[in-house]
């Protein structure tokens, strides 16, 4: 986008915030702006009065009506921050001590959902009409080609809009025992099908797009892997509400509650830690084996309560509501949207997971580059997680009790104001103890989570970077 001419905005901003450097050229205390005809000040209350605490071109372009700097925008109580679009003019803020209202952080939010939601419905229209059309043209072929056989359309080759199988299911083989999982979209009963244990996952009346989604990522050829749960099949219920997913039964439950109730030592870490980067890894894989082809997943909502763990203590990635499948459909790349919910908002995951620039909602969420982006923060903190319950790298062998990411700091629910100024604004993360810069692989596993976690999306690692990473440290623990 072009820009009539260059925004100029205050600038003032401490050395740790490096990345408002990158909006524009910086000439003292000047800035003139790359991307954007908006301002944007933070300001720290005080004694009752607003005191700069960063002043700068606003990192993407956002709404910003305004030609005075309006205090919109108030976190935890102590900051404040505002948009303008004139030039210097976050240089004085427009505060009003009897100001409450945090809205202004929603409406941007909403105010971006909306635009994703409408580029989402302009790609599912799309993709549906590829489909169609994929779908007429490999059925016009197989009733031309009869046995199929090498012809110019593909080679016998599985046509990469379709999944393998489905596997479809008699619910009245699945015998239910006890529910081990109450989920947001459905309940999850521990069962017996064909004489093994299994799980089944059984979706509220209302989400059926949800579990059609689901079924579409475990049905995609080659999904049997050993970090992904393995899927027996699904079945529908009468009457047409929800449906049933069949998978294997993990015995120790989801990650959060197996770190809940246990400690672990460090060969016990690194297997946890290099399953569940392994089995993300594979999600992110675009493969092609014989006939058959993998796209990328991004899984959109990995956190430790979406991570299941064996009886063998390795993870297993579950919970594909959220995610997000990248293919190519006759020669064309597209994207299966994300599911909405109810509201029909884009479903993006669990807060607490979500990397900054999806809480600020300063990215296109079409891009699937950026979502397996967001997938790698998310690994940070649940390799954090699993590390901070490694007896082996703490004291006397007693590692702390379990938290989730930023609860110490944010507590145990964290808003999205107060995730948008820790972890966006005062660019925060979960502290890594300092001792372990004292421990033979300790500065490996502090840079390992700090190059998962980094500010800027595109610095962060892949998921086969954080395999080679992991695999590179010694199974033996010698302190
Ligand atoms: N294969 C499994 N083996 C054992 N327990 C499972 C299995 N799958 C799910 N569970 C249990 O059921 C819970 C809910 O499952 P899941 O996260 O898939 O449901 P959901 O409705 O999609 O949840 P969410 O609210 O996270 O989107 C899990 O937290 C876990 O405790």
């Amino acid at each position: 986008q072009s820009f009539p001419h260059k925004r100029r905005c205050a600038f003032q901003v401490p050395p740790e915030k490096l990345r408002y450097r990158t909006s524009g050229n910086v000439t003292g205390s000047v800035q003139l702006c790359d991307n954007t005809q908006c301002c944007v000040g933070y300001y720290q209350i005080i004694d009752d009065r607003p005191v700069v605490d960063a002043l700068a071109c606003d990192i993407v372009e956002k709404y910003c009506p305004d030609a005075t700097c309006n205090a919109q925008m108030r976190f935890g109580g102590h900051l404040i921050a505002c948009v303008c679009n004139t030039d210097f003019c976050n240089s004085n803020i427009n505060w009003n001590p009897e100001f409450e209202e945090p809205q202004p952080t929603y409406s941007y939010f909403v105010d971006d959902i909306m635009k994703a939601t409408a580029i989402t419905v302009a790609l599912l229209v799309l993709c549906f009409l590829l489909i169609i059309a994929a779908k007429w043209r490999c059925l016009l072929k197989k009733k031309k080609v009869n046995p199929p056989s090498h012809d110019d359309y593909g080679v016998s080759r599985l046509c990469s809009c379709q999944t393998t199988k489905t596997s479809e299911i008699d619910i009245a083989d699945i015998d239910r025992q006890q529910i081990v999982g109450h989920g947001y979209f459905a309940n999850v009963w521990k069962g017996k099908y064909k004489g093994s244990i299994v799980a089944v996952k059984d979706f509220n009346d209302g989400w059926k797009h949800t579990f059609t989604a689901e079924k579409e990522v475990y049905e995609l050829p080659l999904m049997n892997h050993a970090g992904i749960v393995h899927y027996l099949g699904s079945g529908s219920k009468p009457g047409g509400g929800g449906g049933l997913i069949v998978l294997q039964f993990a015995e120790c439950g989801t990650l959060h509650s197996y770190l809940c109730k246990h400690t672990t030592n460090w060969m016990l870490t690194l297997k946890l830690c290099q399953s569940l980067s392994q089995g993300l890894s594979y999600l992110h894989s675009d493969l092609h084996e014989h006939d058959l082809h993998k796209p990328s997943v991004a899984h959109g909502d990995f956190s430790s309560s979406n991570v299941l763990v064996r009886a063998d203590g390795t993870c297993v990635l579950c919970d594909f509501g959220c995610s997000t499948i990248l293919r190519c459909c006759s020669g064309h790349r597209s994207w299966r949207s994300h599911t909405t919910n109810m509201e029909g908002h884009l479903r993006l995951g669990t807060l607490r997971y979500m990397p900054p620039e999806i809480l600020e909602g300063s990215v296109n969420l079409s891009s699937s580059r950026c979502l397996m982006q967001g997938d790698i923060y998310a690994l940070g903190l649940l390799l954090w997680e699993i590390l901070m319950r490694c007896s082996d790298l703490f004291d006397g062998g007693v590692a702390p009790q379990h938290l989730l990411p930023y609860e110490s700091e944010l507590g145990a629910h964290a808003t999205r104001d107060s995730l948008i100024q820790y972890v966006c604004h005062l660019e925060e993360r979960p502290s890594i103890p300092k001792h372990w810069e004292l421990l033979p692989q300790g500065s490996v596993l502090q840079e390992l989570l700090t190059d998962c976690w980094d500010c800027d999306a595109d610095a962060r690692l892949t998921a086969p970077s954080v395999v080679n990473r992991l695999g590179s440290l010694q199974p033996c623990y010698s302190s």
